[in-house]
């Protein structure tokens, strides 16, 4: 891809080589029907960093993080986390192991509060019995306060998620998964319809959190962002892995450009 005019930070995507593996897939394949989705696709989720899922639509991003999460029952291959294969879980069992995510449809609980929907998702991790020392509502509040602040919604934690701007809602996303305290997020084109502010405070959002030690893997069209938080990039096509390296590598592939760009 030529990448020439955008902004390239390259801060955010030093060579990255040696991570511990947090997930590991190998030879997956989803069928529906006659469509092969999903075609032997084999790749690491490295620990500690930002792997970028770019491809055309249809490329199989989101059945290939439906599989990792036990929505979807691959037709074959393996999910491992940590070693131990993720296969035959359901979804609640996975999340609750370290692996959580958001959805290109959002699914909040829209006549809930910005806080209620923090708090459902804190409650149902089992957060609430963790405090250290603190009681249990000390502890949940300032948990809730310091996810609000972080992801600029501190002013909204009593508006319904119905009544707040796009931009907010997809905030909220990220606040619910921050409320998880998973290991892993896979993130499903979570700055889609942001404005260039809000997605500012996106990027930012994202480097302070993989910095904390959370790893991402996130499906991005917006090739400024992919640009700009990638640490690998892993780009499928039509089901296939067709590479996964660098960003350098796969940026200047002119031939991975051309299919992006829809000119094969
Ligand atoms: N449940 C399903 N039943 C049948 N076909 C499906 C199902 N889910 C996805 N597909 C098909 O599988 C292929 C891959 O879809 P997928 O949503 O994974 O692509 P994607 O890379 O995430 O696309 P986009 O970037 O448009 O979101 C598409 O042809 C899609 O129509």
């Amino acid at each position: 891809m030529n990448m020439q005019n955008t902004a390239y930070d390259t801060t955010a995507a030093q060579p990255v080589t040696e991570q511990e593996t947090l997930l590991k897939v190998r030879n997956l394949q989803m069928d529906f029907g006659g469509l092969k989705a999903i075609q032997d696709v084999s790749m690491d989720l490295r620990a500690g960093i930002v792997t970028t899922l770019v491809g055309p639509n249809g490329a199989g991003k989101t059945t290939l993080f439906n599989m990792i999460t036990g929505h979807l029952k691959p037709t074959a291959g393996e999910v491992e986390w940590l070693g131990d294969s993720l296969l035959g879980k359901p979804p609640w069992k996975i999340a609750r192991q370290g692996i959580a995510r958001t959805f290109q449809d959002l699914r909040l609980f829209t006549h809930m509060t910005v806080e209620e929907n923090i708090l459902t998702v804190m409650e149902q991790g089992g957060w609430l019995w963790q405090s250290g020392g603190m009681s249990a509502k000390t502890a949940r509040q300032e948990r809730v306060a310091s996810i609000l602040e972080r992801t600029g919604l501190k002013d909204k934690a009593r508006v319904r998620a119905i009544d707040l701007a796009y931009a907010e809602r997809k905030f909220l996303c990220m606040a619910r998964i921050m409320a998880t305290d998973s290991r892993l997020w896979l993130l499903d084109e979570p700055a889609s319809g942001l404005d260039p502010n809000s997605y500012g405070l996106f990027l930012e959002l994202l480097r302070s959190e993989v910095a904390n030690g959370i790893t991402v893997c996130i499906i991005e069209h917006n090739l400024d962002i992919v640009v700009n938080i990638s640490d690998r990039i892993a780009f499928l096509d039509q089901g296939r892995l067709l590479a996964d390296g660098l960003p350098d590598e796969i940026l200047n592939n002119p031939e991975l450009a051309a299919i992006y760009f829809g000119e094969r």
